[in-house]
């Protein structure tokens, strides 16, 4: 099997025991996830679960699938094996409608997730709800502008995309992703891009949101600093494998070298800086005699 990085990694570490813990209070499970590009597998029977109410961080270096798991999550992609639930519902046995209905109480937030440009803030906020909910004119005009509030960018409703900064559209996107009161919100590399000002914003928005609405957050990131100063639980992923998971300080105390490693964002150990290849000296030497 091929898996996403080829590293040497340790095998997967004990999961953390989370006492007292039912399925019901899990709002996803996810269980022997395998998931394949053709030949190259992405995951290979991985176990996870997403807690109601809180903010679980998916970390691991890039490339190793934290996107193409939210993907699974959210239906866009299905499992090979193993099975993804969303409150309650397997999303492998879903119709497409029941599909659909399930994806709108799941908000997004992707990294990629660009504004209308031909609509003003207002509107954008208000494009899912006119989409998916026959509401008065002027009830909705209430929503958007609560939804804006909550994101600080109330004042702004009358602005169009091109006039706002990097840090302010991403909020506005932000307030389109709640706009429908989701029972969970998905960021995908939400800081990404973002100056250390928009970051904090951003940082203290994300834990306000989830804590004040009851909402379950999934934040995909490999910003190690920002994400567990904000995430009740962490899993880090690589090679297709749970690598540690845990609440922020029992991931920091974990003693793997490789999660170490890339917690404290160490530039050799386990995982090389060097690609691999034969010493510099043999490569010199063959220059030489060619
Ligand atoms: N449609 C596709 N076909 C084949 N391989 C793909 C496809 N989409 C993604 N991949 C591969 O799957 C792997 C996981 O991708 P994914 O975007 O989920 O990683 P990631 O952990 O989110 O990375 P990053 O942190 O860089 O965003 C990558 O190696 C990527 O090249």
């Amino acid at each position: 099997m091929a898996t996403a990085q080829s590293e040497q990694v340790p095998a997967t570490l004990p999961r953390a025991e989370r006492p007292g813990m039912t399925d019901k209070q899990m709002l996803v499970n996810v269980r022997g996830l395998r998931f394949c590009h053709g030949d190259r597998c992405i995951f290979d029977g991985i176990d996870l679960d997403i807690q109601r109410g809180r903010i679980t961080a998916i970390m691991g270096p890039s490339g190793t699938g934290k996107t193409t798991l939210l993907k699974l999550i959210s239906g866009q992609l299905h499992a090979d094996a193993g099975t993804v639930e969303v409150d309650g519902q397997t999303i492998q046995e879903l119709s497409r409608d029941a599909l659909y209905q399930l994806r709108i109480r799941m908000g997004m937030l992707f990294q990629s997730g660009a504004l209308l440009t031909d609509l003003n803030v207002f509107e954008n906020v208000a494009f899912p709800i006119r989409e998916h909910a026959k509401l008065p004119e002027s009830v909705l005009r209430k929503l958007v502008l609560i939804k804006l509030e909550a994101v600080g960018l109330r004042g702004a409703a009358a602005l169009m995309p091109s006039q706002l900064s990097g840090g302010m559209a991403r909020r506005v996107a932000l307030a389109r992703a709640i706009a429908l009161d989701p029972m969970m919100i998905m960021y995908d590399e939400p800081f990404t891009g973002q100056d250390p000002i928009s970051m904090g914003v951003l940082v203290s928005l994300i834990r306000q949101l989830n804590d004040a609405s009851e909402m379950t957050s999934i934040i995909v990131s490999h910003d190690v600093t920002e994400t567990t100063s904000i995430a009740d639980y962490l899993y880090i992923i690589a090679n297709g494998q749970i690598m540690a998971e845990g609440t922020p300080q029992e991931v920091a105390a974990n003693e793997s070298d490789w999660v170490r490693q890339f917690m404290q964002g160490e530039p050799d150990g386990p995982v090389h800086y060097h690609y691999p290849a034969q010493t510099l000296e043999q490569d010199l030497l063959q220059s030489v005699r060619h």
